[in-house]
């Protein structure tokens, strides 16, 4: 085992020609028909058990074309405990792949609350994947458990830097009194953690999420911040294009894992307006090209070969 998850990531990277990372986001108004057959929309235990069939048919359909799935969780905690229980299954069904598990949790807390909350996605329990994501702006103390729950059990994490989401900028791009951006404060705060714990590929396990949508940002970003692997979400369906991604690069190929959700989990609403009636192998093969059409764009940009 890696005892530096950037060193598991990137070597994951290399080995399946691929730094593409799907979202896990289920909601069920976009299910095809043949998955919600027999399923009680009034009843979170039936929805749960249509999310975790749903979720098995896109693993097994992105598996050989990902590093990584995502879950994003505000969509398990929505069915409660149910909900929970698809989470935890699919995550261990997603493992069992292969696959790398990124909970998309944005948690962070005071210093002993976040402490659980690393116990709960950095341990050793059902709902821990191998990564979360991680709210910074409580401070040092919460972050820092989780920090320290990623190095001991070498796992990994992603703080929250520029959010691809269009207001991220009212808080995080404020002015500082020095004439920096609050974003940068921040990337030179993860910095002096990250360059102390590099692996063997000179990053380290504590990443930083930055939006596909902010392309400049991130150029900018990657001078403060050399060390930290970016989580890049908002590319596909918030706009974010493949010649944007060319920033978040470094001169390797390595330093970001790419992630989108809805524009390969639901690739078979564009296909048709007739995409509830959809069988299972249309479904399928709508999914699979989706994400090895994304990891070829990406590839291309990660490798500079080709214009685009
Ligand atoms: O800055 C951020 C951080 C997280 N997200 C999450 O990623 C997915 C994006 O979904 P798409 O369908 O690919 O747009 C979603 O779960 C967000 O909560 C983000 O978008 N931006």
């Amino acid at each position: 085992m890696n005892s530096n998850f950037a060193d598991r990531l990137i070597e994951e990277g290399t080995r399946k020609n691929s730094v593409l990372v799907v979202g896990l986001d289920p909601d069920i108004r976009y299910f095809p028909d043949f998955i919600l057959e027999g399923i009680d929309s009034s009843s979170d235990e039936s929805i749960a058990e249509a999310i975790y069939a749903c979720n098995t048919i896109i693993i097994d359909a992105v598996a050989d074309h990902v590093i990584a799935v995502k879950p994003q969780l505000a969509y398990y905690e929505v069915y409660g405990s149910y909900g929970i229980q698809a989470l935890e299954k699919t995550i261990r069904y997603a493992r069992s792949k292969g696959l790398i598990v990124i909970n998309d949790a944005k948690r962070g807390d005071i210093g002993s609350t976040s402490a659980a909350y690393a116990r709960a996605f950095l341990g050793n329990g059902a709902m821990s994947g191998d990564m979360v994501t991680v709210n910074p702006f409580l401070g040092s103390d919460g972050y820092m458990p989780f920090i320290e729950a990623a190095q001991e059990n070498h796992k990994g994490l992603f703080l929250l830097l520029k959010t691809s989401n269009p207001s991220s900028y009212e808080i995080q791009d404020l002015k500082l009194e020095n004439g920096d951006l609050l974003y940068y404060k921040l990337a030179e705060e993860i910095e002096k953690l990250a360059s102390q714990t590099v692996g063997v590929h000179d990053y380290s396990f504590i990443g930083a999420v930055v939006g596909a949508t902010y392309p400049a940002e991130a150029k900018q970003i990657r001078t403060k911040l050399p060390h930290s692997i970016f989580l890049v979400p908002g590319f596909g369906i918030q706009g974010g294009q493949p010649e944007d991604l060319r920033e978040f690069f470094d001169d390797n190929g390595h330093g970001a894992v790419i992630s989108s959700s809805r524009g390969v989990i639901y690739s078979y609403m564009n296909r048709t307006t007739e995409w509830k009636k959809i069988t299972l192998p249309e479904m399928i093969s709508c999914i699979t090209e989706a994400a090895s059409t994304a990891k070829d764009q990406i590839n291309v940009v990660r490798f500079n070969n080709v214009p685009i």
